[in-house]
């Protein structure tokens, strides 16, 4: 659909509207009292999120590409329906193929609350198909008003069982992560990735970043809050449906391999991921569905 089309089905005079934007992707403006929040329907994948009169809750790279085919670096990319590198074939993109494709809308919708709801979708094409065999419908609500609020529901429509991986890899800002705690690990069991994921049990102190940090925290559905001095600000987030929690800042020398990241861009933000990963993998049966929710707040 055009972003002409989008608009006259689907835009709402005053809270939601389509522009085009750079690489030719159609971007959904929400606005309302409450926040101002950006989503591209290449990868449903949200690029910003302002509560009002706030700084942006999500960093975006300078040198993101905004362009088809690949990822996005920055916002909230979805991983789906594996993550990292898949387990066979290095050929098959990183993270799976849900970043990648064009998601379609399927609803709009101004709440009373005064919040802004769209609705996208996805469902198997001949080219997720040749990437993974499967039936499926992925449905993603994105509700962004005092909170922002995302359900993903994952459809199982063919007639055989799959094992999804899946992850909401938010990238959150801050002004400096060494300064930032993160509390709501505490006691949990990480697969650091950074030691050929070999399992560390977390200590009783906030996690701090203070070095190249790639954790898998496992079998945890605990709400974690960021808090950060350099923004004076604590950002809380809950999720349902997650097992693991993806912590991952690249810090310096990584940085430096990323060809779409400045180099110092690794001091402004850090990946809180909604995720279920490794052994928190989901079967879905067939005609059964799983959901992920995740909600933003600033405190
Ligand atoms: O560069 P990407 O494919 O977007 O992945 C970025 C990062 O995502 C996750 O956090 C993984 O744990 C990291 O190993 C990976 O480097």
């Amino acid at each position: 659909m055009t972003v002409k089309e989008l608009n006259s089905k689907y835009a709402i005079e005053g809270c939601l509207s389509f522009v085009e934007s750079k690489g030719g992707m159609a971007i959904a403006m929400l606005s309302n009292d409450h926040s101002f929040a950006q989503v591209s329907l290449y990868g449903a994948h949200v690029l910003t999120f302002e509560p009002a009169e706030q700084d942006d809750v999500l960093m975006m790279s300078n040198k993101s590409y905004f362009e088809k085919g690949k990822p996005m670096r920055g916002g909230i990319p979805l991983c789906f329906p594996w993550f990292g590198p898949h387990a066979t074939d290095k050929a098959l993109p990183p993270h799976g193929f849900a970043r990648l494709m064009d998601w379609n809308v399927k609803a709009t919708a101004q709440q009373p609350d005064g919040a802004t709801c769209l609705v996208l979708s996805l469902t198997d094409n001949e080219q997720t198909r040749a990437m993974w065999p499967h039936a499926f419908e992925c449905e993603l609500t994105i509700v962004a008003g005092k909170t922002l609020e995302m359900n993903w529901v994952v459809k199982n429509t063919g007639s055989e069982a799959f094992d999804i991986a899946s992850a909401m890899h938010t990238y959150f800002a801050t002004n400096d992560v060494t300064q930032i705690n993160i509390k709501g690990l505490e006691g949990v069991t990480y697969l650091d990735a950074t030691q050929q994921l070999a399992p560390v049990t977390e200590g009783t102190a906030p996690v701090v970043i203070d070095r190249e940090v790639n954790r898998c925290y496992m079998d945890t559905t605990a709400t974690c809050e960021i808090t950060d001095p350099s923004m004076d600000r604590t950002i809380r987030v809950a999720k349902t449906g997650s097992q693991s929690t993806v912590v991952w800042n690249p810090w310096k020398e990584v940085a430096k391999t990323i060809a779409d990241l400045e180099d110092n861009e690794y001091q402004g933000f850090v990946c809180l991921e909604t995720a279920n990963v490794h052994r928190n993998k989901v079967t879905v049966p067939p005609g059964a569905e799983h959901a992920m929710s995740l909600s933003i707040s600033t405190l």
